[in-house]
């Protein structure tokens, strides 16, 4: 892996003279570019080799015989660089991944929106409290999420800041999916612990006891696998800063290619998917898996057209359809893309954002998403894939290990007078632990159903 600032400017910079949406304007362009020489001198976070395993494993996805589960932060926070958070947002991702390769019986591959998950896009370039107007926050990478003036300007040494966060929760989250937290023995039986002690676990009392019995069947056999003792583990953020993203990519001394390595897998989300815009070409020209979002009003022409630009070599793996399009939408408009895209020949995976179309403000100001709404998205989702004979992939979700109060429902109900209880995300409600567990629980009857 080459390292070396000039290196990555060529063959990679076809996307800087293109329009990007919903990149900050910093007052300081010279500090910018200091910022970016030093992040373009610093050592990758991900090695290309990993990123290539992690598009194999999106492969399987792609051609029906993996499960995908990606979760995470909806914006992760500086201040919550923490073992804590980590090891609880990890393990509510294991213990679901657990339920979900049981149901399943096929290899689920995990990936967290984690370490990098730092910028957010916006709906609107400044908020309004009390009569003050001022820059809408964007993320601890852009700027503070206090409403100050002074915070809420651009600061491009948050760029670094953002590099060095995502580097020690990488390293947490290595040693802890390696180092022996990650065991399936483990996981198991914090999924039991759920089962037990919560009223939304004891529905899935049956399903819990399969697997204790497969656990015991293969013990019994003398089976012990090592693979049980690690996970694969991969880490993926909205691909939004290209200032970042840019200085991050690397040629890979192996093979001569591109990689973004800020993270094994970046998406393109549902604002800055213009076909002739810059984040579109940005992601052209790098080999990471790319996940690209996918909203209510995107056309089957468009899906196609991101299968030319992004894998025109119809590689499967390479390319994620990430549906967010609204539990009421999307059974209307989700058949015509995966028909149009199954006919044209390309191997692509679908997977299910129920979150992001299913917003709504409570009349408390609190964002919120109710739990029913979620799942009837990742239900019309897997009904969709069943009518037309297609793979219902994965699952991309908001959620965090914390029991903390941001969206409604779930089986240890939230009801909209508690949001104010515990309401700690940055920018969009996610599932808490007991929510995250309740769905995965859920897609595994799904999935075992379909
Ligand atoms: O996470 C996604 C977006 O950043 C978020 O939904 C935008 O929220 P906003 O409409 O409050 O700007
Ligand atoms: C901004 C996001 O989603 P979308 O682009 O789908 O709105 C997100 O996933 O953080």
């Amino acid at each position: 892996m080459t390292v070396n600032a000039k290196t990555t400017a060529t063959g990679g910079n076809t996307w800087r003279n293109l329009p990007a949406a919903q990149q900050p304007e910093y007052p300081d362009a010279e500090a910018l570019r200091d910022v970016i020489a030093d992040l373009a001198s610093y050592p990758p976070l991900v090695f290309a080799g990993e990123c290539d395993q992690l598009r194999a494993r999106l492969a399987s996805v792609a051609k029906g015989e993996a499960f995908l589960l990606q979760g995470g932060d909806c914006a992760e926070a500086f201040d919550a660089v923490s073992a804590d958070h980590i090891r609880n947002k990890l393990k509510t991702l294991l213990q679901m991944g657990a339920v979900l390769t049981y149901a399943a019986s096929v290899p689920v591959v995990k990936v967290g929106r984690i370490a990098g998950q730092y910028s957010k896009p916006r709906s609107k370039p400044t908020e309004t409290r009390d009569g003050v107007t001022l820059p809408t926050y964007r993320g601890d990478s852009v700027n503070g999420f206090d409403f100050t003036e002074e915070a809420r300007i651009p600061d491009p040494e948050r760029l670094k800041r953002m590099y060095h966060a995502s580097a020690s929760t990488l390293n947490l989250v290595r040693a802890f999916t390696t180092g022996g937290y990650a065991d399936l023995r483990q996981v198991h039986a914090w999924n039991q612990d759920f089962v037990k002690s919560s009223p939304s676990g004891q529905r899935y009392e049956q399903l819990a006891r399969e697997i204790d019995n497969a656990l015991h069947f293969m013990r019994a056999c003398g089976t012990d696998p090592e693979e049980f003792k690690t996970v694969e583990f991969y880490a993926s953020h909205e691909a939004l800063l290209l200032d970042y993203e840019g200085a991050l990519t690397r040629v890979d001394s192996r093979t001569g290619r591109l990689y973004d390595t800020s993270g094994h897998m970046v998406w393109i989300g549902e604002r800055t998917r213009q076909l002739d815009h810059a984040h579109i070409e940005f992601a052209s020209q790098i080999r990471n898996p790319i996940g690209v979002k996918l909203g209510p009003t995107t056309t089957a022409e468009e899906a196609l057209q991101y299968i030319e630009r992004l894998d025109p070599d119809r590689e499967p793996g390479r390319l994620t359809f990430i549906v967010r399009m609204g539990a009421d939408k999307v059974r209307d408009k989700l058949p015509e893309l995966v028909e149009k895209v199954t006919a044209s020949g390309a191997t692509v995976a679908w997977i299910t954002d129920p979150m992001h179309g299913n917003t709504y403000e409570a009349a408390s100001g609190h964002k919120t998403r109710r739990f029913d709404d979620v799942l009837d998205e990742v239900k019309g989702f897997f009904e969709v894939h069943k009518a037309l004979g297609t793979h219902p992939g994965g699952i991309h979700v908001e959620l965090t290990g914390d029991d903390v109060t941001e969206c409604v429902g779930g089986g240890d109900e939230i009801f909209v007078d508690d949001l104010h209880q515990r309401y700690e995300t940055a920018c969009d409600p996610r599932l808490n632990r007991s929510q995250s567990l309740d769905l995965a629980f859920l897609v595994a009857e799904m999935y075992r159903d379909q």
